[in-house]
């Protein structure tokens, strides 16, 4: 956020005063506007805290009242309100309330309390508003209150909106859970500043299909990739078979199978190349998965991986077998963790207790980043929200998923997926967050009807025709 505020003072600077504010406010007016459909009549309440954020929603309320709306304010801080604000609302006709039932009575409510300068929980008498019954539209002016817009965490209570209204740039807590789910649908208005890249990005369509690999008149089975899946157990045989179910759809060349399920690997998959000697019999491969329903083997199977020097995704048990020994030195590292696995990685590298996995679940962000350094590894944290960190600092937001995905062995397919990815040469931040990329629309793909999708599902749907489109150059060349 400090790029945010660097950026906005920058255009301050060359601007009239004042100019970034109105056009935060018409634009949030204008989405208002559309949103009650006719303004003339309706009930408005802004909420309007004592920073800039509480200033665009009085100048928004301003602008409806001028329309037409009874627009009523409820200040939080009388006394540092901003004043520009409340004198455009009041000589709009627009009159201060201290009546708390206008928010349930309110056609639309805009949320005002703060902005990108919230700190800590919401304050009392704003906390209040989190849990109050509403009939209308809430709207966030830049972020809900209450998600700290920077990182996606929740310290307390929030405001629920169901739609916000960012300026400038979409922020990372907009797009994170806790904070997306508080978010609803994400407008963004543009205000005329220039911020540098962003320490938090999320690919768009383009980008993955700038990425993904597309075989050329050159290619052959071993340049598009070997990928070697060391995975399942007597006791897991069926991780083995959706890891490697995920690998097919990933676009490697060639896929060798080493484990214990290699029986039934070949039945279901007669195309890979299987064998139950280690990894070294296995022949050359340029990338290794490691550790789906891995069992008690995972060790030593783990040291062959580490030893093999090719990119090496630990997942599952091959992530508790790591956490065991904690930070391994020398191999280019992808790790895959839920919560859970990164409370127990945390542990393993610090020599603390684990964490709670919930607490870890609320700060997504901060929990990848911290296991990327730990580790100096590319992470890929999952659950709700998809994260991704890479040891150089940078972060990318999964945009796509949906919670049909939180199914047994899902993870596994995204594992093979990515190993795909990462032996077709892609670098392994960007394998990583294109592997989230297609496993989320996959998922939305197969879970269409609204009816839950199996895990195999998942991995056959990744061939879906719409994701096969995100394989070919566009007509234009572009
Ligand atoms: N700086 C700019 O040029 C622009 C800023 N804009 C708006 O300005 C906002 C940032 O404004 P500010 O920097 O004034 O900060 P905010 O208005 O976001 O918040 C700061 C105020 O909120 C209070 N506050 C902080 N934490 C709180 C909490 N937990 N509970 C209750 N009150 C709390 C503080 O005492 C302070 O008065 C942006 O989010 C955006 O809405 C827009 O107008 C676009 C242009
Ligand atoms: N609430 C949720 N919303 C969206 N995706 C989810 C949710 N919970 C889990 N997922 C996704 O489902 C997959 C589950 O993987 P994982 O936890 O490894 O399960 P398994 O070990 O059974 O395969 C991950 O891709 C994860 O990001
Ligand atoms: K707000």
């Amino acid at each position: 956020m400090e790029q945010v505020r660097a950026a906005e003072a920058a255009a301050m600077a060359r601007l009239p005063e004042g100019t970034l504010m109105q056009r935060a406010a018409h634009g949030l007016a204008a989405v208002c506007g559309r949103l009650l459909g006719r303004v003339y009549g309706s009930r408005v309440l802004v909420l309007a805290g004592s920073g800039d954020n509480g200033g665009d929603a009085l100048y928004a309320g301003a602008l409806l009242a001028r329309r037409g709306a009874r627009v009523r304010a409820l200040l939080l801080s009388p006394e540092r309100v901003h004043a520009g604000g409340l004198a455009a609302l009041r000589a709009a006709g627009g009159r201060v309330t201290d009546d708390q039932r206008e928010f349930a009575a309110a056609d639309l409510v805009l949320d005002g309390i703060v902005g990108i300068g919230g700190r800590g929980g919401l304050r009392p008498e704003a906390a209040g508003f989190a849990g109050m019954a509403r009939r209308g539209t809430v709207v966030a002016v830049d972020v809900p209150s209450g998600v700290v817009a920077g990182t996606g965490e929740v310290a307390g209570a929030a405001l629920r909106a169901d739609v916000t209204v960012c300026f400038g740039t979409y922020k990372p807590g907009l797009l994170v859970d806790p904070g997306a789910s508080y978010a609803g649908v994400v407008h963004l208005v543009e205000i005329g500043i220039e911020l540098p890249e962003a320490a938090v990005t999320a690919l768009q369509e383009a980008d993955v299909r700038r990425l993904l690999p597309v075989p050329d008149v050159e290619s052959d089975k071993y340049r598009r990739g070997v990928v070697g899946i060391a995975a399942g157990s007597a006791k897991y045989p069926g991780a083995a078979v959706l890891s490697v179910a995920g690998a097919l759809r990933g676009g490697a060349g060639l896929i060798r199978y080493v484990g214990s399920a290699a029986a039934e690997v070949v039945r279901r998959f007669p195309e890979v190349v299987v064998s139950d000697a280690g990894l070294a019999a296995a022949g050359r491969v340029q990338s290794w998965v490691v550790g789906p329903g891995g069992g008690d083997g995972v060790g030593e199977v783990l040291d062959q991986a580490l030893g093999a020097g090719v990119p090496v995704l630990v997942d599952a048990d091959g992530l508790t077998e790591l956490a065991r020994r904690g930070p391994v030195a020398g191999a280019s590292l992808v790790l895959t963790p839920h919560t859970g696995e990164a409370a127990r990685l945390l542990a393993g590298a610090t020599g603390q207790a684990p964490p709670d996995a919930a607490g870890l679940a609320a700060s997504r962000l901060a929990t990848a980043r911290r296991l990327a350094e730990l580790y100096g590894a590319t992470v890929l944290l999952k659950g709700s929200t998809t994260v991704v960190a890479d040891p150089d600092g940078r972060c990318r937001v999964n945009p796509t998923g949906t919670p049909w995905l939180a199914t047994a062995g899902s993870g596994d397919v995204l594992a093979g997926l990515l190993g795909s990815l990462l032996a077709a040469g892609l670098a392994p931040f960007d394998a990583a967050s294109v592997a989230a990329y297609l496993h989320g629309l996959a998922g939305r793909h197969a879970a269409e009807r609204g009816t839950p999708i199996t895990a195999m599902d998942v991995a056959t749907a990744v061939n879906h025709q719409g994701l096969g489109e995100l394989r070919r150059p566009p007509r234009d060349g572009s």
